[in-house]
């Protein structure tokens, strides 16, 4: 089943639901966002910057064109003509249910309605509305940008249909959709999380370890494990030769041992929640929210990256789906030009005249360029074996003006390539307006970087580049193709 959608409302604009904002516009989508918080429209454009910034970086496929943003007066305006409702409010039932009612009447009856809840039944959410049967419990991970889980619930009124509908909505923007066969509160990731959280509580609590020291047991070893192999697989060749079998015979009866007080919360008193959330600002060292989403991003980012690269390049767990996510937006996209960066224009790229300044363009266009070679197979182990492409021309043309906190995203056409060019026009646009704003024609050399000298290419990367500028060959040739300084339009 096609899970593609044109439009999207997200009801709620907070943490998860800037998310989800992010995910659905950056795979396309049109949405519209509904939160009567003042403060709203700050976060979604906040946490779509960080999107912006991470998601070209993860991804080796250009992006589709951004969906657009919208903010609506109410839920009824939102919703109108949305294929998924994402239901994003604060976790508190009886407000739960006025939004889903709210929403369920308004929606388009084949609408399916996902609710980011982290831990209420589906069932209680059905609760009073008309047409029950469409809603789903959908919970995301934080940042739902990146990270692809989404763990599917139905309700006791919830069809398989409206469960097999959202499977193939959330698939197609890039999630690795799991149903889970019962409906339990928090479902199974939360259930887990927080089993590990009350023990960490406890060891606060109980002076046994700070909260860094936690993280560090965490992040240096089993957080590394779980990335990429979750618990079973880990403990089945912790087993060593004798596999599973072994290691629950071994390890199992140390589970009746009376070390954990996981069914215990300690009390949450003021003195246990200032020691963690001094503790927490210490480790923080000053570093503000969205610097710390910066950084976790780039490292989600690089991890997702290494597993894609596992398995001769098939990838591995979050990896291989991230490879299956490149390849539909490659077929999706190749008679198009490619659709290779996006980003917001930061304040200190403004100049004097209050828009981006002149060399910024270049380095967008020097970045679409190393984006383009990154695609084509021009990796760290490329140029280390002594060879790469190098610029010899570019001709950038200024059409038109980008403000601080523009959102840009750029396409390249493929004009020509053999075995040693590679001649490329770029453009940046804005991705609200759709405006170009700069193009770039560039020629590349394929060289042998030791012999200072033009050669040909490695046959598979020539074959990759044919491949695209066969695929380019049929698009009209852009009017500024050849043009020089000072010539007449026209
Ligand atoms: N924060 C997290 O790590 C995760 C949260 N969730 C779930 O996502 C949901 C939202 O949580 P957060 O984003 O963290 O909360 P949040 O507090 O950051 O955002 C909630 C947003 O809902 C808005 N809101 C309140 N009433 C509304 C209404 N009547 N109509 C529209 N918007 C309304 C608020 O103004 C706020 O912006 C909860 O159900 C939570 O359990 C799921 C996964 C992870
Ligand atoms: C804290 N939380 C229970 C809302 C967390 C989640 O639901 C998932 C996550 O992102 O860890």
């Amino acid at each position: 089943m096609n899970g593609t959608i044109a439009k999207a409302a997200c009801i709620g604009g907070g943490v998860i639901g800037a998310g989800w904002v992010a995910r659905l516009i950056l795979h396309g989508v049109d949405v519209d966002v509904h939160d009567p918080s003042p403060d709203a429209e700050r976060v979604v454009a906040e946490v779509l910057a960080n999107a912006r910034r991470s998601m070209p970086r993860l991804l080796d496929a250009s992006l589709p064109v951004p969906g657009r943003l919208r903010f609506a007066a109410s839920i009824a305006d939102a919703v109108a003509g949305a294929g998924l409702v994402q239901e994003s409010v604060p976790e508190r039932l009886e407000l739960k249910r006025a939004v889903l009612t709210a929403i369920d009447a308004a929606a388009p009856v084949d609408a399916i309605i996902g609710s980011s809840t982290s831990g209420l039944l589906p069932s209680d959410l059905q609760q009073g509305m008309a047409h029950p049967e469409r809603l789903v419990v959908a919970h995301p991970y934080n940042p739902v940008y990146l990270l692809p889980l989404v763990e599917l619930v139905g309700g006791q009124a919830t069809t398989p249909d409206s469960l097999t509908r959202a499977q193939a909505i959330y698939t197609a923007l890039g999630m690795k959709p799991v149903t889970i066969r019962r409906e339990i509160e928090a479902f199974v990731g939360d259930r887990l999380l927080e089993a590990l959280w009350r023990e960490a509580l406890w060891l606060v609590h109980d002076g046994i370890a700070s909260v860094t020291e936690i993280d560090d047991v965490i992040r240096y070893s089993f957080g590394l494990r779980w990335a990429q192999m979750g618990l079973f697989q880990t403990y089945r060749i912790a087993g060593g030769e004798a596999g599973m079998r072994h290691f629950l015979h071994q390890f199992g009866p140390a589970l009746k041992w009376p070390w954990t007080r996981l069914m215990d919360v300690p009390d949450l008193d003021e003195a246990l929640v200032a020691r963690i959330a001094d503790q927490s600002d210490e480790q923080a060292a000053g570093l503000s929210v969205r610097e710390l989403e910066r950084i976790r991003d780039d490292n989600l980012v690089a991890i997702m990256r290494a597993l894609a690269a596992q398995q001769g390049g098939r990838g591995w767990g979050a990896g291989e789906l991230l490879r299956q996510q490149e390849a539909a937006m490659r077929s999706d996209t190749q008679a198009e030009p490619l659709r290779l960066l996006s980003g917001t224009v930061p304040t200190e790229w403004i100049d004097y005249n209050g828009h981006m300044t002149e060399h910024r363009y270049l380095e967008v266009f020097g970045n679409t360029t190393d984006a383009l070679l990154a695609q084509i197979g021009v990796d760290a182990g490329y140029v280390a074996s002594g060879r790469s492409y190098y610029t010899v021309e570019t001709h950038i043309m200024h059409l038109g003006e980008a403000r601080q906190g523009a959102p840009y995203d750029t396409t390249t056409q493929i004009l020509h390539a053999d075995d040693k060019r590679l001649h490329v026009f770029h453009q940046i646009r804005n991705s609200d307006t759709g405006a170009i704003l700069a193009s770039a024609e560039q020629m590349l050399l394929h060289v042998d970087a030791r012999a200072q000298k033009a050669v040909a290419a490695a046959p598979d990367l020539i074959a990759r580049v044919a491949a695209l500028a066969q695929a380019h060959a049929h698009m009209p040739r852009p009017p500024a193709m050849g043009r020089h300084v000072g010539q007449r339009p026209g």
